[in-house]
């Protein structure tokens, strides 16, 4: 039997931007393999590279050189829009919700896209937004209407909600209470190793951290595992 190739592979990746006197670095020659079933927190400095590098891993940014590779295959020959909308969903710190439309219609909508199909859509949408708290009224109140942590959920639910094998969260804790962030890093962990899913976390919180299956630390373009 062959062995199965990584859920996501990143192999001699570097990223580099334009300066006023050349091109710096953010990223140099990062190599790491992440499973399904489990939980990665990417910490550093500010301006280490963290959301650099899930930009990358979530196919919103090309490497300058390397690649990023989907259960053995690279996400450019794949095609970065095919591989976001098929097998990676991303909770970014701009979260990007649909500030005109309720929090459940952010959901079903970004389910109609990922092709996710039934009648199922709403019921699965309200299932996800109780399970990170946001019940009631609230599931049908337009999202600029919700505070900055509940919109924050919202995003996370909207993520949940693709069914894909990858996600992505950058700072999914930071405008929450302990007690709220504690509930969504437990949601995480669950998925990971209850569903078989993939999740990397950028996080400036040790609790994340934690609580995570391996800490990935970047520092001078390098990630190294602790
Ligand atoms: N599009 C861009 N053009 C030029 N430089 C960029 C661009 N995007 C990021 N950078 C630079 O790359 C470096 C890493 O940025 P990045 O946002 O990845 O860091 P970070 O570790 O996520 O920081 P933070 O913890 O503050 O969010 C920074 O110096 C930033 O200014």
């Amino acid at each position: 039997m062959t062995a199965q190739p990584p859920v996501l592979q990143l192999t001699g990746l570097t990223r580099s931007y334009p300066t006023r006197n050349g091109r710096r670095a953010v990223l140099k020659d990062v190599n790491h393999s992440f499973e399904a079933g489990r939980m990665y927190a990417v910490v550093g400095a500010s301006g280490s590279g963290k959301t650099t590098l899930l930009s990358l891993a979530s196919g919103l940014d090309s490497p300058t050189s390397g690649a990023v590779r989907f259960r053995g295959r690279d996400v450019a020959e794949l095609g970065l829009g095919r591989y976001r909308n098929r097998h990676v969903a991303t909770v970014f710190q701009s979260l990007n919700l649909l500030t005109y439309m309720t929090a459940v219609q952010n959901i079903t909508s970004a389910m109609e896209i990922t092709g996710v199909k039934g009648v199922r859509r709403k019921q699965r949408a309200r299932e996800l937004l109780e399970l990170l708290g946001i019940v009631d009224e609230d599931q049908n109140r337009r999202t600029l209407q919700l505070s900055g942590g509940q919109q924050q959920r919202v995003a996370i639910a909207r993520a949940l909600a693709c069914e894909v094998d990858v996600l992505c969260a950058d700072e999914p804790t930071g405008s929450l209470d302990h007690e709220t962030a504690a509930g969504i890093v437990d949601v995480f962990r669950k998925l990971a190793h209850d569903q078989g899913k993939c999740v990397i976390v950028v996080t400036h919180s040790r609790d994340v951290a934690e609580a995570s299956d391996e800490i990935l630390r970047l520092k001078h373009g390098r990630l190294t595992a602790q």
